[in-house]
């Protein structure tokens, strides 16, 4: 998608912290002295850094459209194929004679404010006021006035402003499913995030407040639809009650699995019509494949993705669910290494946080922590040796400060590694391990040049995904599970990804209340 941007990024001010003594690093793009080098001026490397990656990105994108700026009417055409691409398929567009019937869910909880009897006392339709189907929200919020302005994405050479819009989210008037006749289920699949024990929790209780009575949970990702021995799990607000307490998913997780085909034929004869999927790329181009399969079975079945990435990379959104929990969780461990560098003589402390392809978390907790002086992340290469290597900095900083804490995602410098093309059951690749590479060199280097210096890694890796979700989080995926139910419950939405996107978007006012 075009120029698009993530708020928290194009709004450096309110993510850096108001005073800090760290100094950040990002390699090589700049080679600088730690001493005034602000945290700042890191975040409005890592916007430039993650413009460039989303430009470079599109450029090379082989179905990228092809714009031509000397079209008059380019911005119109520009627009109308973004409203295409961001289109909600309908149940109506496989099944003409579908008939709605008027929504089940019951907004009726809002407390009217005095002015909503000026006129004498609201109508259902007045006063409880569901989402309008064609409620659009403004996805781009900055007009960069030029290509050169901080942090700008541009469509056109000129940098002019192309309104985006994608649709709203929330419960709508009507709804194309009768309760009675839906049997939901929910999948997690993936690695593990924070929250989404949060998320099938509210999916169940709005699919209760919708009448709907059969909803089950599968078990281990998509390969519970294959194993044999492994039963569904009937799911109930009582069930669900206290699940956010603990983190992990209720239903347990998994990579790899049976073939599209496979889980659509289990899915027929278990009789599911509605299906909740929740996890990352994978699990999306999973439940693209079973939308297409259904579509092309003629089954009456809705498919709801809710994007679950711990590493917060997907640039459409402001912020994904579980994200916030990792960074906080990680100040934890960055904590430590600090307090282990700065208690010894000449430490060097070494965090390697999660991000395959991403560098959020690793610079959000290093900007949030204060206590990092270097920042590695994988959309900037940098080196370990020569006079512009990490290396040759960790020694200026032994010398200037008598210690150093280095923040590595685990994506980042995977070229200074030897590959391996292993890949995971679902065709990941499987990275080597920066962190002890960058331990392992740093312990060699300052023993060659006869340096002291007392090195200390920490990998935190599954402490930050496997615990509960923050409460900001846990608004947050109360906010997505309603949402996703809203969905399947009104249009027929087999949702692609950046339809499904939507659901988390911050900007989306949802104008129920969430029920608890
Ligand atoms: N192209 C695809 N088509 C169908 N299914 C897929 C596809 N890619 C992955 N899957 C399935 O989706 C599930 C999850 O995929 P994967 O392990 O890559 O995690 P993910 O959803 O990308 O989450 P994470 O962010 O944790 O990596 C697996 O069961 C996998 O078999
Ligand atoms: O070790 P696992 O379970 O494969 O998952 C780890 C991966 O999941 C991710 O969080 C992607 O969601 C990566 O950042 C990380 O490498
Ligand atoms: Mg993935």
């Amino acid at each position: 998608m075009e120029s698009l941007s993530r708020a928290s990024i194009t709004n450096p001010g309110t993510l850096s912290p108001s005073s800090s003594s760290a100094s950040y690093f990002l390699f090589p793009r700049r080679f600088r002295r730690s001493n005034g080098f602000s945290s700042s001026s890191a975040f409005g490397n890592l916007r430039r850094i993650v413009s460039r990656c989303r430009v470079r990105a599109e450029i090379e994108k082989p179905n990228a459209p092809v714009i031509d700026f000397s079209d008059p009417e380019w911005r119109i055409k520009y627009q109308k194929d973004f409203e295409r691409r961001f289109n909600i398929p309908h149940i109506t567009d496989v099944f003409p004679d579908a008939k709605p019937i008027p929504s089940t869910f019951c907004l009726r909880m809002r407390t009217p404010v005095s002015e909503d009897f000026a006129g004498g006392y609201p109508s259902d339709e007045e006063w409880h006021g569901y989402i309008n189907n064609n409620d659009r929200v403004l996805l781009k919020t900055i007009n960069f006035a030029s290509p050169n302005s901080a942090g700008a994405v541009c469509i056109d050479p000129d940098c002019t402003w192309v309104e985006q819009w994608v649709h709203r989210a929330g419960p709508r008037e009507k709804i194309y499913f009768k309760p009675e006749e839906v049997k939901a289920a929910i999948v997690t699949c993936g690695g593990l995030c924070p929250g989404l024990n949060d998320v099938i929790r509210q999916v169940v209780i709005t699919l209760e407040i919708y009448g709907v009575k059969s909803i089950v949970g599968i078990p281990f990702g998509y390969r519970g639809f294959s194993n044999s021995d492994l039963s569904e799990m009937p799911l109930s607000r009582k069930v669900v009650q206290n699940i956010h307490l603990s983190g992990g998913s209720l239903l347990g997780v998994s990579r790899g699995g049976p073939s599209v085909s496979d889980i659509v034929d289990r899915m027929q004869e278990k009789g599911i019509n509605m299906i909740f999927v929740l996890g990352g790329n994978g699990t999306h181009a999973g439940a693209n494949a079973i939308h297409e399969e259904c579509r092309k079975r003629k089954l009456k079945v809705a498919v709801v993705g809710v994007p679950k990435t711990i590493d917060n990379d997907i640039l459409l959104m402001d912020k994904t669910f579980g994200f916030d929990t990792a960074v906080e969780e990680a100040q934890r461990a960055i904590n430590s290494a600090y307090i282990e560098a700065h208690s010894a003589y000449h430490g060097v402390g070494i965090v390697k946080l999660m991000g395959r392809h991403s560098g959020f978390i690793a610079m959000h907790a290093s900007l949030a922590s204060g206590q990092i002086d270097i920042c590695l992340i994988p959309e900037v290469p940098f080196q370990l040796h020569g006079p512009h290597g990490v290396l040759t900095h960790l020694k200026y900083l032994i010398e200037t400060k008598g210690s150093a804490v280095v923040c590595v995602a685990e994506g980042a410098g995977q070229n200074l590694l030897q590959k391996t093309n292993a890949t995971d059951a679902s065709g990941n690749m499987v990275l080597g391990d920066i962190g002890v590479h960058i331990q392992q060199e740093t312990k060699k280097y300052f023993r060659e040049i006869g340096v002291h210096a007392d090195v200390k890694y920490i990998d935190p890796t599954y402490m930050i995904r496997a615990c509960r979700a923050n409460a900001s989080d846990g608004i947050l995926c109360a906010v997505l599970g309603q949402n996703a139910v809203s969905f399947p419950l009104i249009p027929l939405p087999p949702l692609k990804l950046f339809q499904i996107i939507i659901i988390n978007c911050r900007r989306c006012p949802t104008t129920n209340v969430i029920s608890q």
